[in-house]
């Protein structure tokens, strides 16, 4: 798909915007950048103007050598200047555009950092949404080019403007004659472009299939599999089989343009003699020196030059604004989890805990229920545990306590009063929360474990007590770095932990910080069975006093917990301590025999 000329005046209409966020990075480099641009856009004239008083200068010496040659020196110095200041001006420029396209790089990346955070999980399970932000993170270097292709255009438009006024006050059919017999050749500028472009556009996908494959074959994500199941022919075929539909297509596209563009560059050339042939004449009737027959020419030929230039740009400024859409309506997003005007203040402590009251939710991008009729109350300091089949809810009943999603129906209460009517950052301080898919962060051990408070980050005793209580300390000071060991292996120094240690680490996440409710989503299901015997002794002897949610699917750990809940597609099949699950002898004591039978 093209962009249409609506399109392109659409995406213009963002530059204004893109031009006040430019101005916010650095007024002065901004200000900087335009004089600088304003006086070299004025030069090329003023040169070709010396360059004619230098030829007629020289030509009325040639004929009377009486006269003296101060005047002549005085033109060749000032030339001399022009074109010093002229190149000392380009230089200056460059360094601007890439310091100032480095500030715009560095600052728009800040603010999507700062609005993402802002955003609630809801939004980033929106695939439109995700495909925003993902443009608007991947435009960056775009939007530092796009600084430099504006200014530059603008720097042309003024040179364009100052050879016309001159062309206009020579005759005004020159400049008629010469911009109608050049439409053609900037109309075929525009045309390609365009194609160009929606040729590119249409190989977004394929691309992003050659890197995808690029990526698998040669990285350390998928080496163990690649090498073990011979991948790498087969990838290798695939990627040269779309490698090369895509250069065929960017062939016979490049050679249709490079055939059609030079067939109607020849109305310009034929339009440039006739404007020659005009001018000559004039230069023969004694009307025209011949100085001003060379600056004639010479502003006519850059002239043709600068318009090609800019029509070219005229395209591409359109194509980095219309990715200023995304960015600009990224910021539009706003989070649909907020914060009330006076929250109440979070109970401390909690005195009857949380209750869910018929709870229901769907994600926004399903059709099902995920939780559906949910009721309990989650006693403050109460240890329950969650089981269920994959996919059975219990992941989403967790988010939902820490209101990472908001009910789709019913309500949560906390002491009474619903969850929405807290401040939410009060509600996420007093969780100490690790996720089954735990992020393993490429730094040290000692801000690994840290993250469960990172504010306290530079507090060692803290983080070497937190990892003491998960069991990650033995492992963390084994290694040569200690605490300051940078962990995983995409850095030099880093160290790569097995599956169960990274875990270790993790939980230490969740000892971090006081809080009064620890909710671990199945943090052990990489450790042996020894050590998640002794994780979850310590964990329960730690935890005396706090409230705990814990998921699991082994039932040695869950059976520790006072109640259990058993979900079955979203919904409370069971609830009951483990004994009184057994007795029942529904679902839990099934599943529970099911393993004990396979340790017999
Ligand atoms: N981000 C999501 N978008 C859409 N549907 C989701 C999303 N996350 C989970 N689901 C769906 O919601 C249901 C409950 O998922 P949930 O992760 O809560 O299950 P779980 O009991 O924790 O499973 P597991 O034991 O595999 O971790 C599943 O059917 C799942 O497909």
């Amino acid at each position: 798909m093209g962009l249409t000329v609506r399109d392109r005046l659409v995406a213009y209409r963002n530059l204004p915007k893109f031009f006040s966020l430019v101005w916010k990075v650095s007024p002065g480099l901004t200000l900087v950048n335009i004089l600088i641009r304003i006086l070299q856009a004025i030069i090329p004239l003023g040169l070709l103007s010396v360059g004619k008083y230098i030829i007629d200068e020289a030509i009325a010496i040639t004929h009377n050598r009486a006269l003296p040659y101060n005047h002549l020196w005085k033109l060749i110095a000032i030339e001399f200047i022009l074109i010093l200041v002229l190149i000392i001006l380009g230089k200056v420029t460059s360094l601007i555009d890439e310091l100032l396209g480095e500030r715009l790089t560095n600052d728009t990346t800040n603010m999507i950092m700062q609005h993402a955070a802002k955003l609630d999980l809801v939004q980033f399970e929106n695939s439109q949404f995700y495909d925003k932000l993902e443009r608007a993170r991947q435009q960056t270097s775009g939007r530092a080019i796009l600084l430099t292709h504006v200014f530059s255009q603008v720097q042309d438009l003024i040179t364009i403007t100052s050879y016309v006024v001159v062309l206009v006050a020579f005759n005004p059919w020159v400049i008629i004659i010469l911009l109608s017999v050049a439409l053609p050749s900037l109309l075929g500028e525009f045309y390609y472009n365009n194609k160009n472009y929606a040729l590119l556009r249409s190989q977004t996908q394929a691309r992003r299939e050659l890197d995808y494959l690029s990526l698998v074959a040669s990285s350390d994500v998928a080496a163990k599999e690649v090498r073990l199941f011979d991948l790498s022919g087969f990838f290798i075929n695939k990627f040269k089989k779309i490698s090369h539909s895509l250069y065929d297509a960017k062939r016979k596209f490049g050679v249709k343009r490079v055939v059609v563009s030079s067939l109607i560059s020849i109305p310009g050339v034929v339009g440039f003699y006739i404007v020659f042939f005009f001018i000559i004449q004039r230069v023969l009737q004694g009307t025209l020196t011949i100085g001003g027959l060379t600056l004639l020419l010479g502003t006519i030929r850059q002239l043709g030059g600068l318009m090609q230039n800019s029509a070219r740009r005229f395209n591409a400024v359109a194509q980095g604004a219309i990715y200023l859409t995304d960015f600009f309506d990224f910021f539009k997003i706003m989070p649909s989890i907020t914060i009330p005007n006076n929250p109440r203040p979070f109970p401390d402590p909690i005195v009857s805990g949380f209750t869910f009251e018929d709870v229901g939710f769907k994600y926004s991008n399903s059709d099902k229920w995920a939780n559906r009729h949910l009721n309990f109350t989650l006693r403050p300091g109460e240890k329950l545990a969650l089981v269920g089949e994959n996919g059975a809810g219990k992941t989403t009943l967790v988010k939902l306590l820490v209101r990472l999603y908001d009910p789709t129906e019913g309500r949560i209460t906390l002491d009474g009063y619903d969850l929405k009517e807290y401040n939410i950052e009060d509600i996420r301080k007093q969780m100490g929360i690790i996720f089954q898919d735990f992020i393993k962060y490429q730094m040290p051990a000692s801000i690994n474990i840290a993250i469960g408070d990172i504010a306290e980050v530079d507090e060692e005793k803290l983080i070497i007590s937190a990892a003491k209580q998960s069991l990650a300390h033995p492992i963390i000071d084994r290694m040569p770095g200690k605490y300051q060991q940078m962990l995983g292996s995409h850095f030099d120094t880093g160290v790569e932990l097995s599956g169960g240690e990274w875990q270790k680490v993790a939980l230490a996440r969740a000892y971090m910080r006081d809080s009064q409710i620890v909710i671990l989503d199945e943090p052990t299901a990489a450790l042996d069975a020894r050590s998640e015997y002794e994780v979850f002794k310590r964990f329960s002897d730690i935890t005396d006093k706090k409230t705990a949610v814990l998921i699991s699917h082994r039932f040695s750990t869950v059976r520790m917990a006072d109640r259990i809940i058993v979900l079955d597609k979203g919904e409370i099949l069971e609830i009951g301590s483990h004994e009184e699950l057994l007795q029942r002898g529904d679902r839990y004591a099934e599943l529970f025999e099911l393993q004990a039978a396979g340790y017999k």
